[in-house]
């Protein structure tokens, strides 16, 4: 049986958790990418993509093997596109000389440790160290990000109340559930405040009530607190009309805008119609 979403999650997101110091560069919450190509060997998986990611939710949707997850790890510095310039590694990036990514104004190229600072990231796969326990987990993410103990702490209280999980602090991540392990990556995306939230398919593989539980989490903080958030996903019933859409295929971006305006656009009732005319794919979930 489903049970009713946590009650306590509702108010606080609706209501109650703010975070207390507003990031610095938050008004300018926003990423931009001109010109964005990628290539693993001969392989191109990016075609000169150009992006521009206002404050809000940003759903990514595209079938397997799109880019998404390409394009994730160059906007977050893991991938670099500009290899071709010195010729490092096997990878080859294309159109260098043309290519940019700017997140909250911010030139990838220039600031990068400026944008790590304001960018909270969740990959697709987990990243969470099993052997440690939650808090272990989120103060480890603290001192790298250069916050102090004390102030740490006082996050991880007030995000772990707000996400359900203060009574998992002490409890190593192994022993948790897939559900509450996201929530805990969540929590530390969240933890050094960040303007730019990135999430690679969040939700993949939850149960209903987990499902909805961060879904309303990250909207209600988005709309509370500015935050420019690229979401990744194939599950559709996470897109709402009002949210601006990206759909990428073949590592082309097919259309980009709000997804009621696409739907007028390319005249279909709903977001599966428009995917499968944008991508010619089956895949609706
Ligand atoms: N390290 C790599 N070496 C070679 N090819 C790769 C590598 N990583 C990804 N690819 C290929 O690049 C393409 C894009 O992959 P990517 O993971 O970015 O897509 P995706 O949209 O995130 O897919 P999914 O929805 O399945 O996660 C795919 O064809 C994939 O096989």
């Amino acid at each position: 049986m489903i049970k009713p979403i946590d009650t306590k999650l509702n108010a606080a997101a609706q209501n109650n958790f703010s975070l207390t110091e507003p990031d610095r560069t938050r008004s300018s919450a926003s990423i931009e990418v001109r010109n964005l190509s990628y290539c693993y060997g001969k392989k191109r998986v990016l075609d000169c993509v150009n992006l521009t990611l206002p404050r809000g939710i940003n759903i990514l949707l595209g079938p397997n093997g799109a880019g998404k997850s390409t394009l994730f790890s160059l906007l977050t510095g893991l991938k670099s596109a500009s290899l071709a310039k010195t010729g490092a590694g096997k990878d080859l990036a294309v159109d260098t000389a043309n290519n940019e990514i700017k997140v909250c104004g911010l030139s990838l190229q220039n600031a990068r440790r400026n944008i790590m600072r304001s960018m909270g990231v969740v990959f697709q796969q987990s990243t969470l160290d099993l052997d440690l326990t939650v808090k272990q987990n989120l103060l480890y993410h603290a001192s790298l990000q250069g916050i102090s103990s004390a102030n740490a702490l006082s996050n991880i209280s007030d995000i772990l109340s707000v996400l359900a999980l203060k009574d998992k602090l002490d409890v190593k991540v192994r022993a948790l559930n897939g559900g509450h392990r996201r929530r805990v990556e969540i929590a530390r995306a969240l933890l050094h405040l960040p303007s730019v939230l990135l999430l690679d398919e969040p939700t993949v593989g939850l149960d209903i009530e987990s499902r909805a539980l961060i879904i309303k989490y990250v909207r209600a903080l988005t709309q509370r607190e500015g935050l420019c958030v690229l979401w990744a996903t194939h599950l559709m019933d996470e897109v709402t009309l009002e949210d601006r859409l990206i759909v990428l295929s073949g590592g082309d971006v097919k259309a980009h805008g709000i997804t009621q305006d696409l739907c007028s656009q390319y005249q279909v009732d709903d977001v599966p119609q428009l995917y499968r005319k944008l991508t010619a794919s089956m895949e609706v979930i």
